[in-house]
Order: structure tokens, then sequence, then C-alpha cells
């Protein structure tokens, strides 16, 4: 089943206590010369149910913490909505934005940090109801003391600093001081990623007795795979500012739609032994810039999955995975901060080592059978190469061996009936699905 849908159509269907629609987060180059913003979120939209745990993976720079941010308002949108119980926080300011903030509330990955040493601990969790002037001073104290033992901590640790604290403890100051203002949603960034395991799982505990007690909505961004697996409800993949697939943990974990979903999950050490090696993706290269990403998918630069033009469907997996590294290779080049020395030597018109192309070439292709259609395509690139442009050499690439996965962005379908979403064009009826695509391809490790 897969079907194209807008976010409107997943909001009726649930009682939604965070909306967001068309969300982008940019980061303004400084500098004198400016340049391109870096697309940190890029364009997302979802809803986060009510008492519900949405988890958010994605490897590091897709934007997970930024999204997070946002959504609490450390972060200012560039455009696109959050609406947060009905109100759009995006454009709320002054007084009205101080009052929504005890609605939010954000626990940081690295206790460490994020707590300030010069502080007692009772200052570090009184300190937001300071702020917002609740209660007298023996309330707020009181509340205070009710919080250290909300998070298994005791009454007289409110004269301690930081610094006396476990890992795993000064992790429990940091929820306490969330908690202070009695918020609905919490943004957990990575909030067990530096602790060890064993203090782990009492920390997941915590957080899961709180949500029940307290009836708190979570958004947990995670690296790690498996934690988000147990604790979440749904899960939202992150890649390059764009959300890939979203849907029940269960469901993502157990039958991953989006191509990117099935790489991540693969790269996961598996301890079911009728896994085989060759069944796991490795992913070529690293993500491109988020300055400037690909247009059409964001993942086409690294897609497994990736359509390939009618005229060259039928050359070998082999040949076809090489034309992509050899893209990738031109891509990476362009990328590189080129040293000063070697710019002088260019102008001098002496060598650089941009002028190998023909020996990345050779290497590429060393040891597959290239046929002659495709040959005379990489000639053709490798001469524009020569020629002096680079650029004309990848637009050529792009032009004869890119799909619409290189030239369109793609759209979200419904692949599942608990409404599941995934973002690739291969959903589209015309396409083997990548479901289809993993069982008939080898993808394995390279
Ligand atoms: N204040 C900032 N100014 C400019 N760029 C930023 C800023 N904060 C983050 N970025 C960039 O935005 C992109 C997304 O970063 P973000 O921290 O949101 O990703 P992440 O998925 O949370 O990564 P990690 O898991 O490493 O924390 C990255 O390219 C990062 O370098």
């Amino acid at each position: 089943m897969s079907q194209e849908i807008t976010a409107t159509d997943e909001r009726q269907r649930s009682d939604a206590l965070v909306e967001v629609d068309g969300l982008k987060t940019y980061y303004e180059s400084g500098g004198v010369f400016g340049g391109d913003p870096v697309k940190a979120v890029d364009d997302v939209s979802f809803d986060i149910r009510r008492g519900e745990t949405l988890g958010l993976v994605g490897e590091s720079g897709c934007g997970k913490t930024t999204l997070g941010r946002t959504l609490v308002r450390l972060e200012s949108a560039t455009a696109g909505d959050v609406s947060y119980d009905g109100t759009d926080i995006t454009t709320l300011s002054g007084s009205d934005l101080k009052e929504w903030r005890s609605n939010a509330q954000m626990v940081f990955q690295d206790p460490d940090s994020s707590l300030n040493d010069r502080m007692t601990v009772g200052e570090i969790i009184r300190e937001p109801l300071d702020v917002h002037a609740r209660g007298t001073r023996r309330e707020r104290r009181q509340r205070v003391q009710e919080l250290l033992e909300t998070v298994g901590l005791q009454q007289q640790h409110y004269y301690r600093y930081p610094h006396q604290f476990s890992g795993g403890q000064r992790q429990r100051i940091g929820i306490a001081r969330a908690l202070a203002l009695e918020p609905d949603f919490v943004v957990l960034d990575e909030p067990v990623s530096a602790l060890d395991a064993s203090v782990q799982a009492k920390i997941l505990n915590l957080l899961e007795d709180l949500q029940d007690d307290l009836g708190l909505t979570y958004l947990f961004i995670a690296h790690d795979l498996s934690v988000v697996r147990h604790i979440c409800d749904r899960v939202a993949v992150m890649y390059l500012g764009n959300i890939m697939e979203i849907g029940p943990s269960e469901e993502l974990f157990a039958d991953p739609a989006n191509p990117y979903t099935h790489s991540l999950l693969s790269a996961i050490p598996d301890t079911d032994p009728t896994t085989q090696m060759e069944d796991r993706i490795t992913l070529r290269g690293t993500p491109p810039s988020p300055r400037n990403p690909p247009d059409g998918c964001p993942f086409t630069t690294r897609c497994p999955a990736k359509i390939r033009p009618e005229k060259y469907a039928d050359i070998d997996d082999d040949v076809w995975e090489r034309i992509e590294v050899f893209r990738e290779v031109l891509r990476e080049r362009a990328r590189a901060d080129r040293s000063l020395s070697e710019r002088a030597k260019e102008i001098l018109g002496m060598e650089t080592r941009f002028s190998d192309l023909d020996e990345v070439e050779a290497e590429t292709f060393d040891d597959v059978d290239v046929p002659a259609g495709v040959q005379t395509e990489l000639d053709r690139a490798a001469e524009l190469a020569h020629e002096g442009s680079e650029s004309d050499a990848r637009e050529h690439l792009r032009e004869t061996f890119g799909s619409e996965c290189d030239l369109e962005a793609p759209t979200h379908h419904e692949v599942s009936e608990a409404g599941r979403r995934s973002l690739c064009h291969r959903h589209k009826s015309e396409h083997e699905s990548p479901a289809a695509f993993f069982e008939g391809h080898s993808v394995g490790d390279r």
C-alpha cells in the first residue's frame, strides 16, 4: 500500500500536541562574504501526539538538535509553523513567549556542561521558578525539594554543587530543572548518551515513570537506535534536514520502508544469527553539506536503491555502483577546501591534485567490465575535466546517469495502515518499491 499524502491528512487522524508544518531552520553564514545558509532543518512536517514519545534519529549533523531546539523556541524558525496546543509559537515574542516557555522544556545531552557549576543544585533547579516568579520564596524552595525527590535525589542535596555528583545524578538534576515549571512537552536531547550503560537504564526508567505520572509528551533525540526502539512509540528518521520516514517504532524497525531507514538499521550490529553479512548495507561517502544539499532527493548521492535512468536499467549492479562512486568522488573534490598553495599553483598553471582524474577513473572501474555505451560517457566527462571544468564533467554525468532522484524532490507516501510515511520516489506505482529492490539486488558490504 502506498499513497501520496499531505501533512494535513495525518493531523486529522491524531490527537496532536505539537503540529509542525513546512518547518525550516537555517543558520545564516557569518563573515563579510556571507555565503549559503546551513539548511539544518529543511521543510519538515509532522505531529507529536499528546502523551507519546516520538524518537528522532539520524546521523550526526542531520539536524536533530536544531529541530528540537526550534520546537522549544531556543532557535527561531526560518519558515513554516510550529503550533503547540493550537497556538503558533513561531511568532510569539516578549511576555507571551516567556509565558509559553513554561510549557516546553529541554533536557541536554551532557549534564557536565549544561549545569552551572557555580550554583548549588537547589539554585539550578529553582532558577526557572525565580525567572517566572512562581510562588513565594518558601514555596519555591519547597517545590525544589519535591522535585529532588521526584527524580530520585534527596532533599539534603539542595546545598551541594553539581561537581559533587555522578553523571547519572547530574542528569537527574537536569531533569528536575526541566520539570520545575510543570511542562507538558519535553525535548530530551540524547539524555543518556554520555552515561554508562547501567546508569542509562536507570535514567530511562525514571523518564518513563515521569511520563506516566505527569502525563508528559516527549521528543526523544538519539543516535542509538536500540534505545529508541524500546522507549519510543513512534520514530522519525532524519537525514540532511529532512524526515525520511516516520511511523510506529515496531513497524519501522521490523519492516523499514525508506532506503535510508534500511541503511541505518542494517548498520546496527545484529544479534540475530540468521542475518548474513551480505545483508548489511554500507553507505558510501559522507552526507552532503547542508549548505548545498543535492537537488532532488536529499539521500540521492548515497542511496543504494536509487532509480536508474531507463537506458541504463540493465547494466550490472557493480558497474552502476562504480558510476555512483565516481560521481561521489567528483562531488567530494568540489567540496574539499583547496589550500592556498594549491590555489596559487593553479593560478600559476602548475599541476595540482586536481589533475589526477584519469587515475581516479582507472582505479574506480579497475575490476569491472564497463559497457561501451557507459565508457563513451565517462570519456566525455574526463575530456570536459581536462578542458578545465570539473563542474561541466559533473553536470555531464548527472545529465547522463541521473534520474528523477537527482532532479525532483520526492513527496511523502503513506506506506502502512498505521499511517507510516516515507519520502522516496520508489513508492510511486511505476517503480519497484524499496523493499522489493533490496530483496532483488545485492547491495551488501563492499
Ligand atoms: N549555531 C549554529 N550555527 C551554524 N551552524 C550550525 C549551528 N548549530 C548547528 N549547526 C549546523 O547545523 C547542522 C545540523 O546540526 P545539529 O546539531 O542540529 O545536528 P544533529 O543531528 O543534532 O547532530 P549531533 O548528533 O552531532 O548533535 C550541522 O551541519 C551543524 O554544523
